[in-house]
């Protein structure tokens, strides 16, 4: 089974050298992808903290995007508070 994480401990990794991103309901710690981000660290760090969906859906990544994903993975957001944000 997957680890559950609540929004409120994705938030608490809010600054460059800890950052968490939700997509998909799925947390990711992307601390050192930050660097390696064609889009720019600014956006991840602006969006970082909270369901990034949205913004990283409009973009239209690519599936390698995707994929990079793979190795950040740490586990679900928790289904029994989803949605409260
Ligand atoms: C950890 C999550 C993310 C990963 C792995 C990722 C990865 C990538 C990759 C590989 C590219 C190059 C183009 C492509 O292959 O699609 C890219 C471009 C870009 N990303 Fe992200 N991205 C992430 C999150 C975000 C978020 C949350 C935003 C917020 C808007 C964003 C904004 C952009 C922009 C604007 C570009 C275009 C850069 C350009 O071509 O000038 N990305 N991203």
């Amino acid at each position: 089974m997957s680890k559950l994480f609540t929004y409120e401990q994705v938030a608490e990794h809010n600054k460059r050298e800890d950052l968490w991103m939700i997509i998909d309901n799925k947390v990711y710690d992307i601390t050192a992808f930050v660097d390696e981000h064609p889009g720019g660290e600014e956006v991840l760090i602006d969006e970082g903290a909270r369901d990034a969906t949205g913004p990283f859906e409009d973009v239209g990544h690519s599936p390698d995007a995707r994929e990079m994903l793979v190795k950040y993975y740490l586990g679900d957001v928790d289904p029994s508070v989803s949605g409260l944000i």
